[in-house]
Order: C-alpha cells, then structure tokens, then sequence
C-alpha cells in the first residue's frame, strides 16, 4: 500500500491553516500540528512531513512576514501549489463573558492587523496581545472571563466552551489570505487538486545581490530577469555585511507554454550580472 500523505499546519486545529490545509488536502491525509509557522517550515525541511500549508499573503494586511524571513533559508524547501481561503474573523469568549467584561483580545498578528478599525472602534482601551495563532488564541481564553479571541467561528465547536459575540469584524468583507503548499523537494507527487488548475502557473524566485556593497541594484537584477513580475516583496538580508541590504521575492506568472525554459534562462541572466537568482518554487 502507498504510504499516506503528511501535512504539517499551524496548529492547533481550527486555525484558517488547518482549513486550507484540509480544503487542498481533505481526509485522505495525515494531519501534523506545528506551534509556529517556522515549525511547519521545519518539518518540511527536516522530512518529518511530506508538505507544510503555510500562510503567505492576507487580502487585507499584506504579506506574512514569519513566511518571507523563512523563505530567506538556503534550503527551505520548494513550492509547489496554493490555496486562497476566505476569512470571516469571529470575536469569541467563554460562554457566559459579555462586552464589557473583555479587557484583553489576543489572536495571531495577521488577523489583528486584519480587524484594525474594529478593535478601535469598539475596544479602543482594551490591550491587545499576540498569539501563536487565531485557534491558539480561543484556547487560551477557554478559562479566562476577561478575554477574547479573534478566530475562525469553527473554534466554537472545537473548543467545547466558547461562544461567538461578533462576527464578520474584519476592516473588509472580501477578505482572503493565500497559501503555499510546501515540500522539501521538486519531485514527489502530491493528490490532485480538488478542482484542477493548469499548470504551472506561477514561479517565485529569491532575488539577491551578493553579500558587500558592488552588487547589482534591485532595479539591475530586475532588467536582467527580462520578466513580467506581479508581485515583489523584500525583507532584510541578514548575512549582509551592508546595512539596509535586502533580499527580494519575486512572483511571475506564466505567458506561454515555453515558460519553464524561460525562467531557467532568466535565473541566468541574473546571474551573468552578478546577482543571484533561486527558485524557490513553480506550481
Ligand atoms: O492563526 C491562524 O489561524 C493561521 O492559520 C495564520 C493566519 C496568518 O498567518 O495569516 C492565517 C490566516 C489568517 O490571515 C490569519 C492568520
């Protein structure tokens, strides 16, 4: 018999992850919890699992920043699909705790930042406290009678105890968060997807331009890749011996069939000007 798959998420369940991660991959699977985001980064690389599904972009906030600084790592796996999620964040508290009672809301930062005008308007003096994730947050508040939670309203059933008193409270109705279907290697074939995409479709490649302060501008390294990008994101290049020096996450999206030949020969180019260019994934 095959051996069964294992995903790793950001636990524990009922976070949007374990939603993604169980909307691409359903029942047929072996589920590993992770505490962090960079845990799941870690099972991949470590093959403890076969994927990681892992937050990358929210519609509302922006990019996951525990994401980018992970994809920064030599060998940090390769990606090779996506899933977008819709979120609806529910504030949640043990049952019986009202309004007034609420003095501290905790969830994961992504989804504070995603219900900013929320909180100030109707708990503008209530302390805010990051955690783990939105599920771990419903947890801790299970036993406490002067917090909330802003999580998924699938916390209220699993966490035995809970009940929801707003929902919907995100900045924007439309909100959706993206992620990344990790694994260590390129090869290694994964379940269909549930409704099929053709592929590939999208590539991201680490950009970067050496350690010292000769390299090739970002907008050098950009000419030398001669490609249409969609998206770029840039965080510190921690190795550097130059301060305010960055690496950069550039997404392309396919024109034509020769497309995986024309990134190869762009990752050259890059390189034929003295930056560097790394596929970090092509799905
Ligand atoms: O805490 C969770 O539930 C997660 O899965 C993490 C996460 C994120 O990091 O963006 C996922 C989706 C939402 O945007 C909020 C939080």
């Amino acid at each position: 018999m095959a051996e069964r798959l294992t995903v790793a998420f950001l636990g524990p369940l009922g976070t949007y992850s374990h939603q993604a991660a169980y909307d691409r991959f359903g029942s047929a699977v072996d589920y590993h919890e992770s505490t962090t985001i960079t845990g799941v980064f870690n099972a991949v690389s470590a093959r403890t699992v076969h994927v990681g599904v892992i937050p990358q972009e929210n519609s509302i906030f922006g990019s996951v920043v525990e994401t980018y600084d992970a994809l920064r790592r030599p060998n940090v796996g390769f990606i090779r699909g996506e899933v977008v999620l819709e979120i609806q964040h529910c504030l949640l508290v043990a049952r019986g705790v009202k309004r007034d009672d609420i003095r501290f809301i905790k969830s994961h930062e992504q989804a504070l930042g995603q219900c900013r005008d929320f909180l100030a308007q109707n708990f503008p003096s209530v302390a805010l406290e990051k955690a783990a994730s939105t599920a771990a947050a419903a947890q801790a508040v299970l036993t406490s009678r002067n917090s909330a939670a802003i999580c998924s309203k699938l916390c209220a059933t699993v966490f035995d105890g809970l009940e929801v008193l707003f929902e919907g409270i995100q900045d924007r109705n439309s909100n959706f968060t993206r992620f990344f279907v990790l694994s260590a290697a390129e090869d290694g074939e994964l379940p269909p997807q549930p409704i099929p995409v053709p592929s590939p479709t999208r590539c991201l490649l680490r950009l970067s331009s050496g350690k010292g302060n000769v390299g090739p501008a970002i907008t050098q390294l950009l000419v030398a890749l001669a490609m249409t990008v969609s998206r770029l994101d840039r965080r510190p290049q921690l190795d550097s011996e130059v301060v305010f020096h960055d690496i950069y996450f550039a997404e392309l999206e396919r024109r034509d069939a020769t497309w995986p030949s024309e990134i190869e020969n762009a990752i050259e180019r890059v390189r034929a000007s003295g930056g560097d260019a790394h596929l970090l994934g092509i799905w």
